[in-house]
């Protein structure tokens, strides 16, 4: 037995070198290409690509997801020797936002966190960071009114997305319920919370605060204080868990935009995020969908918003199926520019694939 535990370790020792020099190999490329590329370093649909066919090759025992993971991270640390990505995102560190920017672009990438969504698409437009992580829909809570907002104005696109399941805990400084005067988080967590906490906390006053992490940071300074917030909050600030997974949707996910100067090319697998408004006549919304189905588009997501310019006008924000430049979603822009009042094309981007 440890004879065979000795055996197995040395074999291990042997990979890890093996897998050091892979590593560095690939990592060697990696900064080739970088002197060859000029200009953008990042390649969402090179990055989607490489993962996809990892999922698809992985013999396992690993799961795909984590050998995807795992490539997430050397890839994350290749492309910082080729050039270190600063990403902004809705701060302060220990927010869920930050867990989908790291989901998203590996550890490597420097977090920058900003004071508000409208700050992550400053920093980016004006070259502060690289890239910005936005969240734009939770499936609880529905559309995230300030991301589709800030869409309509700004120059950026949309150049990826990620899909963060968002897990809610209940915590505190101290051990135990005794002598808590009040609860702190986000509304949005509140909100996804709010079924679990009128069954456990009735009483307890529930005050929304700018972030989870700021709740959490607000708990750590206050042992009667509670907070909800996700777990890179609680390590952050040393928090107790009370309860874990208190989100009264099981399936609970926040999907985020990764919004930079460009947008992909196709990876072939992608969506293109459109934003548009009708004429004010009757069956003009209908009218705006008949090139997508002539052509075959699938629609995958369609929400409508008051439009900042007028007075009961309405703007869609419509995800479809395939990159602008495959020939049905090309075909139908070129319909759609003719039919809406205004089209607007915010990105073309990989679909999700961690
Ligand atoms: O293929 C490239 O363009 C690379 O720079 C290499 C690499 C990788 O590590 O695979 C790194 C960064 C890019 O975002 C995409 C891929």
């Amino acid at each position: 037995m440890a004879e065979d535990l000795q055996q197995l370790r040395a074999e291990i020792d042997a990979l890890d070198v093996e897998i050091l020099n892979l590593i560095n190999q690939r990592a060697a490329r990696a900064q080739t290409i970088g002197r060859l590329k000029n200009g953008t370093v990042y390649r969402p649909e090179r990055e989607a690509q490489v993962l996809r066919r990892i999922k698809e090759r992985n013999p396992g025992p690993l799961t795909d997801e984590t050998a995807a993971r795992l490539f997430r991270e050397i890839m994350s640390a290749c492309l910082a020797l080729e050039k270190p990505l600063s990403v902004a995102f809705l701060g302060p560190l220990g927010t869920f936002s930050q867990a989908a920017a790291q989901k998203h672009f590996g550890h490597a990438a420097a977090p920058t966190p900003c004071a508000s969504i409208d700050e992550v698409f400053h920093d980016v437009a004006s070259a502060r960071a690289d890239y910005g992580v936005v969240p734009v829909e939770n499936s609880t809570e529905g559309a995230i009114n300030r991301t589709l907002d800030l869409l309509q104005d700004t120059p950026l696109k949309i150049c990826g997305e990620v899909a963060l399941r968002i897990h809610q805990h209940l915590l505190r400084k101290v051990p135990g319920l005794d002598g808590v005067a009040v609860l702190y988080s986000h509304s949005q967590s509140l909100a996804q919370c709010h079924e679990w906490l009128n069954r456990n906390l009735a009483g307890v006053p529930r005050v929304p605060v700018a972030s989870n992490a700021e709740a959490a940071r607000m708990a750590a300074a206050d042992p009667a204080a509670l907070a909800v917030a996700g777990e890179a909050a609680a390590e952050l600030y040393d928090l107790q868990r009370l309860a874990e997974n208190i989100e009264d949707d099981p399936d609970n996910t926040t999907r985020f935009l990764v919004i930079g100067k460009h947008d992909a090319t196709p990876s072939g697998h992608d969506k293109t995020s459109l934003l548009m408004s009708a004429h004010n006549r009757p069956g003009a919304v209908v009218e705006l969908l008949q090139p997508l189905a002539r052509h075959g588009v699938s629609m995958t997501k369609f929400e409508s918003r008051p439009a900042r310019s007028g007075l009961w006008e309405y703007v869609f924000f419509i995800d479809v199926e395939g990159h602008r430049d495959e020939p049905p979603v090309a075909a139908a822009l070129t319909e759609l520019q003719e039919k809406a009042a205004f089209l607007k094309i915010l990105g073309a981007y990989p679909v999700g694939v961690l």
